[in-house]
């Protein structure tokens, strides 16, 4: 039996994947050979993964068709075919003569089914007339009304069965037809009655509960209009028409039909179907809109920015039809053993007719009945269904919330994460800087002329910062040229590159000092000492640094609340950033000192060497992230979740997941969800395994019952199908996340309390000595070329990038009573006992400072024993008792989470 969903290219090949039409019926004819189309069709006669074949064999061989995917759980067969070739209607028409019931799904209609609300005429008949013949006791002939029961409900059954069979795949409907027939053989009308009843019951009883569900698959995608209308003109066009950087117009109370910019007008517009964000957005010009979100109030004009088919909604809808398809391991394994287990009951079954008879046995009669309630126990419908079922009622739940899933095995995944990363720039803080500083360094140019430089060349850069350097600009009236930069270039982790009226100018940390050869010192402890401050920028020109400037970012609402629901999950959080350690440190206090460790000044390839690491040490790992300079680390760690709307483009791509919104309190509810549904899948598989197994034990131990048999097939169908659909209803946080998430005016809440002892602990002596770690760091990179050679620490074996600063953090007091991990010797235990941060001085000949700022868990023994080096052992032996441990249990690679200046 194939999986629940499959994919079958029928026709063609698979040419290109990224020019799929919806299924509009007038906007697509006539374009050419290749106009595919796709056909969204209600297939309520899917019952279980034996009808995916049968739609695959009826609809491959029609000429036109060029890929068919059943969705299982939704009862949604898509076709992508060529309209020209074939129509819709042949398609359900072709669908409908095996008894498919199936039906074109019209956009924006609820989901499976017109017909599934109320129980067809051939169940309420079929109930009727078995109801009758349970009077069989006063009038024996009543009894004759159940067969008439089950030949009336066998209807559509007997449709499929006859399908099937020609095209020679056992399903379900011949099981239950065979059982029937045999109890009718066996003269037990009331019990084939029965059986039909029941099969049919339940069968529309599991359409209603689909019929709920997908109708929120759909409510998510919300329709986005066919046609636009042009601002300039008023044209009504079709909505492919619609070029890039055209400008259309949205009146109040219409869906936005593109993805763009808004260039008029303002209005609040709800974004709920993408972000599951409930408040209203306001736009007023330069604000982004995207396609499927609702234009509340006001009129607004908005510039496209992408085709329609690359809108965000577009992609959103076509990574939940692939998450759909996707089998997780789970999955797949059942549907291994499904593939073998109809096969082998069904020769058990015969078998047990079969010996009896050959042997002479008496009571044939018992064999007999044996049999075919093994037979009608060798569907495993619940069994193959309990996985898909769940899989999407949670998929649905985890993008209403705002967070789209690209498959089952990464919910799977998401249930069995140990330790989070975290990206800071645009993940913990908001990625709207503000500019607090600016100032130009000598007199070699002008603040305006320098201003005028930075913007235009920023101007072509993505990176958070350049919009706040550009605005800045802005503000001091000077335009930014783009047009004027002849060279651009990024530098991951340093910055960028510009040259401009002939002059060649960097812009960026510390690092692209370096780069630019400048041999200036840095001396910008003016900026340093300013309060709020997080990040330094230089600007360089032709050698010489010519420009300083301060930019301070805020922690983005509920972060520390999130990490903070991610600990008591028994989730560590460590910071994986590309800022300087100031920034990274700034955030820890902003966030109340919930991470557990702070990597900073890392490039991509530090942040997936630390991911690796993290997977190695602490087991599955969670990173979210959303620049570019994330992407690599995304795609390393075992659930990658991109920050969809603001993030870039390659974050979303690499990513597992992608959040819409910019609320982070959604990743420990994810979390929570995936370990939801992988209880409910347990459960599934536990109720389905069981309900077989006590069927064949009452069978071998009392007598074989058909009606009970058939009862514990379909009833553990509906009850695997509902208990799924309990995922639909989780709630999105819980109280507790919401108390102090949501208080507006403070960038953190954790800031705002302080209550935390880390926090209290961190005011008493942090801030100064985390400054000392700052000039340590600019000084070593400030030196040129000499940071390419420089080793953090290389006793540590090279665990802790290069130039990356590593700080463990802060500790509670009363947490004392740990060991010290390993990795930073003894020097650094001692400092941690202090609990706050320490500087020690270089051993002779060597050009580093390791610094511990302390640190947070007490570290088992076990942890200590593991780390390898004679030095580490004498480290770790160094600091038994009232030493911190450095965080992260100082593990077979502790020396990453020992707080290493060079
Ligand atoms: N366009 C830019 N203008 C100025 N400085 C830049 C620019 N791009 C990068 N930088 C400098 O390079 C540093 C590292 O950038 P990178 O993109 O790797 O990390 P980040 O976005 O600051 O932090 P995170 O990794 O937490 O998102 C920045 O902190 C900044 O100092
Ligand atoms: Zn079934």
């Amino acid at each position: 039996m194939p999986g629940p969903a499959v994919e079958a290219a029928a026709r063609g090949g698979g040419g290109d994947h990224g020019h799929v039409h919806d299924h509009d019926h007038d906007g697509g004819g006539g374009k050419g050979a290749a106009d595919w189309e796709k056909t969204y069709l209600d297939v309520l006669g899917i019952c279980c993964t034996a009808e995916v074949a049968l739609v695959e064999r009826l609809l491959a061989p029609i000429d036109g068709v060029r890929a068919i995917t059943v969705v299982v759980p939704s009862r949604t067969v898509i076709v992508e075919h060529d309209a020209a070739a074939v129509s819709q209607f042949h398609i359900v028409k072709v669908l409908n003569k095996a008894g498919l019931e199936a039906s074109v799904r019209a956009y924006g209609s609820g989901g499976a089914g017109a017909g599934g609300r109320w129980p067809s005429p051939f169940i309420v008949a079929c109930g009727a007339l078995l109801l009758a013949s349970l009077f069989a006791p006063l009038l024996p002939p009543l009894r004759w009304l159940a067969v008439a029961a089950a030949c009336v409900g066998a209807q559509p059954m007997l449709l499929r069965a006859f399908a099937a069979a020609g095209k020679l795949t056992l399903d379900i409907n011949i099981l239950m037809l065979i059982a029937v027939a045999g109890a009718v053989a066996l003269g037990s009308y009331t019990e084939a009655g029965a059986i039909v009843f029941l099969f049919t019951v339940a069968e529309w009883l599991e359409t209603l509960a689909y019929t709920k569900a997908s109708a929120g698959m759909l409510s998510l995608m919300s329709a986005v209009p066919k046609t636009v209308v042009l601002a300039e003109t008023g044209q009504v066009v079709g909505l492919r028409d619609v070029a890039v950087g055209a400008v259309v117009a949205v009146r109040a109370g219409e869906v936005v039909p593109v993805d763009g910019v808004v260039v008029g007008g303002q209005s609040e517009v709800d974004e709920s179907s993408l972000t599951g964000e409930s408040m209203p957005v306001p736009k007023h010009p330069h604000s982004e809109v995207w396609a499927g979100t609702m234009n509340l109030d006001g009129y607004i004009a908005v510039r496209t920015t992408a085709l329609a088919e690359n809108s965000t909604v577009a992609k959103m809808e076509r990574l939940v039809e692939e998450a759909q398809n996707s089998r997780s391991k789970t999955q797949r394994l059942i549907d291994s053993c499904a593939k073998y287990y109809t096969p082998a009951v069904v020769v058990l079954g015969a078998g047990v007719v079969l010996v009896p008879l050959l042997l002479g046995a008496r009571d044939l009669k018992h064999w007999f009945r044996l049999s075919l309630v093994l037979l009608v126990s060798a569907c495993p419908c619940a069994l193959v269904l309990s996985t898909p079922v769940a899989t999407f009622c949670a998929l649905l739940r985890e993008a209403r919330m705002g967070l789209l899933i690209k498959g089952g095995s990464v919910l799977e995944s998401l249930g069995e994460i140990r330790i989070a990363a975290f990206d800071k720039t645009g993940t913990i803080t908001r990625g709207e800087f503000s500019i607090s500083a600016f100032s130009v360094v000598g007199d070699k140019v002008e603040l305006s002329q320098l201003l005028y430089w930075v913007s235009s060349i920023e101007s072509k850069s993505s990176h958070p910062m350049a919009a706040a350097l550009v605005e800045y600009s802005q503000s001091k009236c000077i335009q930014p040229k783009p047009e004027n930069v002849t060279e651009f270039c990024i530098y991951h982790g340093e910055g960028i590159y510009g040259a401009i009226e002939g002059k060649d100018i960097y812009i960026g940390n510390e690092r692209v000092l370096a780069r630019s050869s400048c041999q200036h010192q840095t001396d910008d402890a003016g900026l340093n000492n300013k309060e709020g401050v997080s990040t330094t920028g230089h600007v360089i020109c032709d050698g010489d640094l010519v420009g300083v400037f301060s930019l301070s970012d805020d922690c983005r609402t509920g972060a520390a609340e999130a990490i903070r629901q991610l600990r008591s999950m028994g989730i560590k959080s460590v910071l994986l950033t590309g800022d300087s350690a100031a920034a990274a440190k700034r955030a820890q206090e902003q966030l109340g000192g919930v991470l557990e460790e702070l990597h900073a000044g890392l490039l991509p390839e530090d942040k997936v060497r630390l991911v690796g690491d993290l997977k190695a040490r602490a087991g599955p790992t969670l990173m979210v992230g959303d620049g570019m300079n994330d992407a690599p680390a995304l795609a390393a760690a075992d659930v990658g979740v991109s920050m969809g709307l603001s993030g870039s483009a390659a974050a979303v791509e690499t990513s597992h997941a992608a959040l819409m919104s910019g609320d982070v309190l959604r990743v420990p509810a994810a979390v929570r969800l995936g370990r939801r549904a992988r209880r409910t899948i347990a459960a599934n598989v536990a109720a389905s395994v069981g309900a077989k197994a006590g069927v064949l034990a009452l069978s071998l131990a009392w007598r074989p019952v058909l009606w009970v048999a058939v009862l514990a097939d379909v009833g553990t169908c509906l009850l695997v199908v509902l208990h799924s659909m309990l995922l639909l209803r989780v709630r999105d946080h819980p109280q507790q996340g919401r108390a102090c998430g949501s208080k507006p005016g403070r960038p953190c809440c954790a800031t705002a309390k302080a209550k935390s002892p880390a926090a209290r602990c961190q005011s008493a002596g942090a801030p100064k000595k985390i400054a000392a770690v700052r000039v340590h760091q600019a000084g070593r990179l400030a030196g040129g070329e000499k940071a390419k050679d420089c080793h953090c620490c290389p006793k540590q074996g090279g665990k802790a990038p290069e130039g990356s600063v590593v700080i463990a953090i802060p500790a509670a007091k009363d947490a004392a009573g740990g060991c010290c991990g390993g990795g930073v010797g003894k020097a650094s235990c001692d400092a941690a006992s202090n609990n706050y941060p320490t500087t020690s001085t270089p051993a002779a000949g060597e050009d580093e400072v390791c610094v511990v700022i302390s640190a947070r868990s007490p570290c088992c023994s076990k942890a200590r024993s593991r780390s390898g080096s004679p030095k580490d052992a004498a480290g770790a032996a160094g600091c038994k008792d009232g030493a911190m441990c450095c965080s992260g249990g100082g593990g077979r690679d502790g020396g990453m989470s020992s707080a290493l200046v060079c």
